[in-house]
Parts: C-alpha cells; structure tokens; sequence
C-alpha cells in the first residue's frame, strides 16, 4: 500500500508523531486514513480495524478523493461519516471533505461490490438550486430549448454533459454537447458507481455522470439535465432533488416533420425514434413523475412558459439560497480542534492567527444535504471572535 504499517500501544493504533495519519472510531470500527505518496503527488489511503476481531481489511474507496495535501485531521460528526480536513494551502472550501462510511449509499455499494466500502465526498458551501430534468420524444425541442435557455442566461444555468455510445453528429463536439464514449468503458464506469442515471435510448447507451451535474452544481450554476423519461425515473428515484419537466409536440405528425427536417438520423432510426416517441408519451403520465408539462407548438410561446416555470418571467432570479458570508478564498490551514452537537471547531495554525490573518472557525453541519456520491452541501462556516 505504499504506507508504513500501523503501530500499536497498549492495543490503540500509537499515532504520536504522525501527523499525515488519523484514527477515527465508529462503532466497533477504527478508520485509519493515511497520507500516502509525497507532498507534491498525495493521496489518501484508509484501512479498518475491526475491534471486535482484530482484523484490518482494505475498503473499496468510492468518489472523488482529496488529493496533493501535506497533512489532515479528522473528527467524527456522526455513525455514518467522518469529516476530513486536509490541510492545502488552498481556500478552506477546498479543504473539507467527507468520508461516508455507514450510509445508504455505503451500504448500497458494499451489498454490490461485497466487500467493506467508503465514499468520498467534497463538502460545499450553501445549498444550491435543484436541477432541472427536461425529458420529452426526440424531435420534440427539448434541445432547442435548452440552447435558448443557456444562451439568454449564461451564468445562472449550465448543461449537464452525458455520456452516450452513440456516434457524434456532424457539428457536435465531444465533451460539449456529448462525452462520446466506448460502451465497455461506460459500463465499466457505471459498474464502479460513477453514474446518476443511465439507460439504453434508441440503441445506444446513455448516461449522466455524477461529475457532470456537480461540475455546474461547483460553478455556482442550476444544471440542466436533457435526458429520457427511463432516465427520469431513475433520478426521481434518485437522492437527487430536482424539478421534472417533460415537453410534448402539439401533435405526433408534427413530431414526425421536426424529426424529419433535422435530418440527422437515417430512416431506420427515425422509425426506431417514432416507436419510442408513442411510449414515451404514454409513460409521462406516471403519477408523481413529472412536475409540469409544456407543449412545444409555437417556438416562442412555450420558451416563454418554460422561463415562468424557472421563475425568470419577471426578471427576478430563481429561489437562491443564500450562501455563507466566511471568507472562503482565505488560504491559512485549519484542523479540526472540537466538536460540540452539531458545530465543529476548527484550529488556524498558531503563526496565522499571531499575523492576524486567521482566527478560529466554526463550522455548521446542522443543514447538511446531499452526501455521495455527490457533494456534501449545506455547509455553513463562521468566523469565532476572542473578545
Ligand atoms: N416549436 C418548434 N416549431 C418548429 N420546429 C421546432 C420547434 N422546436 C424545435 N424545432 C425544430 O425541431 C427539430 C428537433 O428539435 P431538437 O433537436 O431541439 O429536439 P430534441 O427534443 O432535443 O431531440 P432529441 O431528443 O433527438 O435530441 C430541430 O430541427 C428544431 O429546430
Ligand atoms: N437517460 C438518459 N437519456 C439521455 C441522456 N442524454 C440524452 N438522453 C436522451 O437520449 C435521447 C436521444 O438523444 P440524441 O442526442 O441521440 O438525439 C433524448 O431523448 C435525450 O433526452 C442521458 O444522459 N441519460
């Protein structure tokens, strides 16, 4: 593994001296979470010791991990997750994470994969908007909508870039419109816990990674999922809370005609797309699946329903949460001092605090949301002020 092996005094794990190394009890669990690797190329490593047995086993680790950081600490916050903070020389934001151990997710992916599992997950200020799912027959507008919508407001919503078996189309540029990819590296992806959703549409394999909805989620922007009514479901039954809109052509001839004068699919596929339309059509009507309806006659008509259902009608900004005021592009190194209920102490480094540049912080966990495989929102952080 690369690390030293643990030592032990009086039957505890000896960490004196160890500071790339912390020892975190839950139950009758003991997570040991190395550094390993040198500064400037470090990652984590964990093993457990199960106390009742005496014996270490090696965990499946899920998520994106931590990586490049001198040093951590870790404290438990409750049975199913410790919070790591690792020490980076990069703003706090950056530096807190969470590594599940006993959640669902945990528990889902160990009944899997059968073998001990824990999840990375990164832990982000706020909470942000819920994303929006548009499902709806190919042909419908669903894509020119969006468009619209990205084009009209740029900075408050991004697209959630899927990943699909099928071939690009002419003008379509992968890792924009589409991650084009191999099927057995997608399966292969999926089968490792990567993916939000996936189904097989038309032919092909589709599929949004987990990555592709927080990489707009992290840009502060309300993310747009352009997926199919299969892919629906699965987010709804997802720990993903969205807003489920399903767009519907004013008639099936009309669908037929837009299908047509694209004229990106040849006439087996357009069949094939025409099949699916009419079960589509039927399954958006599954009670609690989709939240609102809009029918794409005239262009302009249903853009300007779509925007009120996004709240964007009057000019005013969709519900925004308001995020922490703490200044998260200060970069001094914290670790974790105490924990108290719900609030969690954190410790600038002393020389920090005597330039003036630091002080003690506390960090809020009562509102947390989310948690792997996504990111773990919710966060609040507050400076503590010596009086
Ligand atoms: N309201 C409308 N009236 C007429 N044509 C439209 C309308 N909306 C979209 N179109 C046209 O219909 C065609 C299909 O639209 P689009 O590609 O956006 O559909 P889509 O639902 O995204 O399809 P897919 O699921 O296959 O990606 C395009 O050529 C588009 O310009
Ligand atoms: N379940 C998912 N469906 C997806 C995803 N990305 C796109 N789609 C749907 O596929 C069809 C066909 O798209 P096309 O680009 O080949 O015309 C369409 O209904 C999309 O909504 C996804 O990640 N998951």
């Amino acid at each position: 593994m690369g690390e030293e092996a643990p030592e032990f005094v009086n039957g505890e794990i000896n960490l004196e001296g160890k500071d790339f190394r912390t020892a975190t009890t839950v139950g009758h669990k003991t997570y040991l979470i190395s550094r390993s690797g040198d500064e400037s190329k470090s990652t984590i490593s964990i093993r457990i010791l199960d106390k009742s047995t005496q014996t270490w086993a090696v965990p499946t680790v899920l998520g994106t991990q931590p990586v490049n950081f001198e040093a951590h600490s870790a404290i438990l916050v409750n049975e199913n997750m410790i919070l790591v903070v690792v020490k980076k020389g990069a703003p706090l934001i950056e530096s807190i994470w969470f590594l599940e151990v006993n959640t669902s997710f945990v528990k889902q992916q160990s009944k899997i994969t059968g073998t001990e599992v824990v999840v990375w997950s990164k832990g982000v200020l706020g909470k942000s908007q819920k994303p929006v799912v548009i499902s709806g027959p190919s042909g419908v507008g669903k894509g020119t909508l969006i468009a619209k919508l990205m084009k009209d407001f740029p900075s408050r919503f991004g697209f959630s870039v899927s990943h699909t078996t099928r071939a690009p189309r002419e003008k379509e540029i992968d890792g924009t419109h589409y991650h084009f990819t191999e099927r057995s590296k997608m399966e292969k992806e999926i089968s490792e816990g990567k993916f939000l959703e996936f189904a097989h549409v038309h032919g092909n394999l589709y599929g949004t990674s987990i990555e592709a909805v927080e990489a707009v989620t992290d840009e502060g922007k309300r993310c747009i999922l352009d997926i199919d009514v299969q892919g629906a479901r699965s987010v709804r039954a997802s720990s993903l809370e969205a807003l489920f809109i399903f767009v519907c052509p004013p008639s099936f001839e009309e669908l037929e005609k837009r299908l047509r004068a694209r004229g990106t699919e040849a006439e087996e596929q357009i069949q094939k797309r025409l099949r699916n339309a009419r079960a589509e059509l039927d399954q958006s009507n599954t009670p609690g699946l989709f939240d609102h309806f809009l029918v794409n006659d005239d262009l302009e008509t249903c853009y300007g329903n779509f925007k009120k259902l996004l709240l964007l009608d009057d000019g005013s900004a969709d519900s925004d949460d308001s995020y922490s005021t703490a200044d998260s592009k200060s970069t001094p190194s914290y670790t974790v001092l105490s924990k108290q209920d719900s609030e969690i102490l954190l410790q600038p480094e002393t020389h920090d605090v005597e330039k003036g540049i630091a002080s003690l912080l506390a960090l809020d966990l009562s509102s947390l949301s989310g948690g792997a495989p996504g990111r773990t929102r919710g966060l609040k952080i507050q400076s503590v002020h010596k009086d």
